[in-house]
Order: structure tokens, then sequence, then C-alpha cells
């Protein structure tokens, strides 16, 4: 059996999906969400998944985090295969594989800023002296030094989606998946978002982005075109190198 905790060989793709397949049963027709998508991205990938609404980009994106389980298909992560987990085996592995930020933050809304950020950490198995110093770290760099005993719903939208990105990060993970992260900021929101996500990238974070929008998609370097559960299209925007390395040093919020 593949062990999750083995060091990865290098160039092993960070994502591997075969075949997935997802049909969503609700009132009405089934809805075929995900129609057998077959997708790779190596590490340092910053990926965009775009579309129209109810192409089947979020159900992607929730079935590549564990969120959902597929109908059919194969999945790996790290080269482990994946689709058999079941949900507890998945929130162990999220917790330290997968950082994920959705487009209404999903915050705790009665925890400060400070422990929702902790929280991932702490549940890792981070001891609370290291957790601090990782919230710490991040919550500066992300502009919010200053800001750790507020109540999300004291803070801007983009400054919850910040807080957010912060949470998603803590424990490093090799994968962040964002399903429209600026969705519900204004537009100076929505370009600190993609600036930080674009800095991240630069560090070698590995991203997939779900978004409606082709401008924000072309931040990414590569972009899916994803259209009635298919990938319609996949366009490579730039060579970029496969890579990994961890989220270091200072990042300032201006350039
Ligand atoms: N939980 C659910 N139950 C029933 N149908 C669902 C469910 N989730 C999604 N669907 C349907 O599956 C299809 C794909 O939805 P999905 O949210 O994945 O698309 P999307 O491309 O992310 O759309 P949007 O950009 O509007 O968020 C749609 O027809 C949607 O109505």
């Amino acid at each position: 059996m593949s062990d999750a905790s083995a060091p990865v060989p290098e160039n092993t793709p960070v994502l591997r999906a075969e075949g997935l397949l997802k049909t969503h049963y609700g009132e009405g027709a089934p809805a075929h969400a995900v129609r057998g998508v077959d997708l790779c991205v190596r590490q340092g990938e910053f990926v965009a998944v775009t579309g129209p609404s109810g192409a089947g980009k979020s159900t992607l994106l929730h079935l590549l985090g564990g969120l959902q389980r597929p109908d059919g298909g194969s999945l790996w992560l790290d080269g482990v295969r994946t689709d058999g987990w079941q949900e507890a085996r998945w929130a162990v592995e999220r917790r330290r594989r997968i950082g994920i930020v959705f487009q209404f933050f999903n915050l705790v809304s009665n925890l400060s800023v400070a422990d929702n950020v902790e929280l991932p950490a702490l549940l890792a198995g981070l001891p609370p002296k290291q957790a601090r110093a990782e919230r710490e770290a991040l919550l500066a760099e992300l502009g919010l030094a200053g800001k750790e005993r507020s109540l999300p719903g004291e803070l801007s939208g983009g400054e919850q989606q910040r807080v957010a990105l912060a949470r998603a990060l803590v424990n490093h993970p090799p994968l962040l998946l964002a399903d429209e992260p600026a969705g519900s900021l204004d537009s100076k929101g929505t370009r600190e978002v993609m600036r930080l996500l674009s800095r991240f990238h630069q560090r070698g974070q590995t991203i997939v982005l779900v978004t409606h929008d082709a401008r924000l998609a072309s931040a990414a370097d590569r972009v899916i075109s994803f259209f009635d559960g298919r990938m319609a299209d996949d366009a490579e925007l730039t060579a970029a190198p496969p890579r990994r390395k961890g989220i270091s040093g200072v990042l300032e919020l201006k350039d």
C-alpha cells in the first residue's frame, strides 16, 4: 500500500486525475458536473480552471480536495492514490497537504483571527509555540499584524480573505486550491488576493484556481477551459519549471 508520509520523489505530479466522474442528484434531472476529466498538475504550477457558470468547475475542485467523492475515476496526490480514502483520512491528509480558500472565506466567526489561523496547525499536531510563530509570520506577511484579536466579522472582505489564505497556508501544504477567491470582493480586494496568489506561486506554491473571470485566470501560467463537465482547452501561458520550495521570507503588500 502507498505511504502518504513517504518522501515524494522529484517530479512527481502534485495532482493527477484520470477519468474523474461526478453526477449530482438533486431535484430535477441529474447534473453531470464532471464527465471524465484527466488532469496532471506539476509541482510549482499555477493552473486556472475557467468556464461559464454551471460548467462543473467547483465540483472538480471539490473532487480534487476530497470535499466530494467521485463516482468514478482515479486521483493521486503527491503520487499517492486518494480516491479510496474515507472522510476521516481525507480530513487528516487535507490538513497537511491541501490548503483551500473559498469565495466566502468560511472562517469560524466566533474565533479570533489568530485562532482561525492557528487552529489547522494545532489540529495537524504542531506544538502551540510553533503554531503561534507560523501564525505571526503569516499574518505579518499578509499585512494583518495588529488584527490578531479581531473577529472575522470586524474585518473587510479583503482582510477576511487574507486571513483565509493564512489559514490555508499555515501548514505549508504542497497544494493550494482556490475556489473563486475574489468572487465576493471589490476590485481592490480582488487585486490584492490575485497579487498574493502570484507572490506565493513565485515562491513555488502549486495553485489550482477556479474562476469564471478570464482576467484573473490570466495570472496563472496554465489555463484550463472547462465546459459542460469537460476540459475544452488546456493552454500553457508560460513555461514554469517544476519546483518546490517552502513559503518563507517577507511579502510586501504594496508593489
Ligand atoms: N450539490 C449539488 N446538488 C445538485 N446539483 C449540483 C450540486 N452542486 C452542483 N450541482 C450542479 O452541477 C453542475 C455544475 O455545478 P458547479 O457548481 O460545479 O459549476 P461551476 O462551473 O462551479 O459554476 P459556478 O461558476 O456558477 O460556480 C450545475 O448544473 C449545478 O447546478
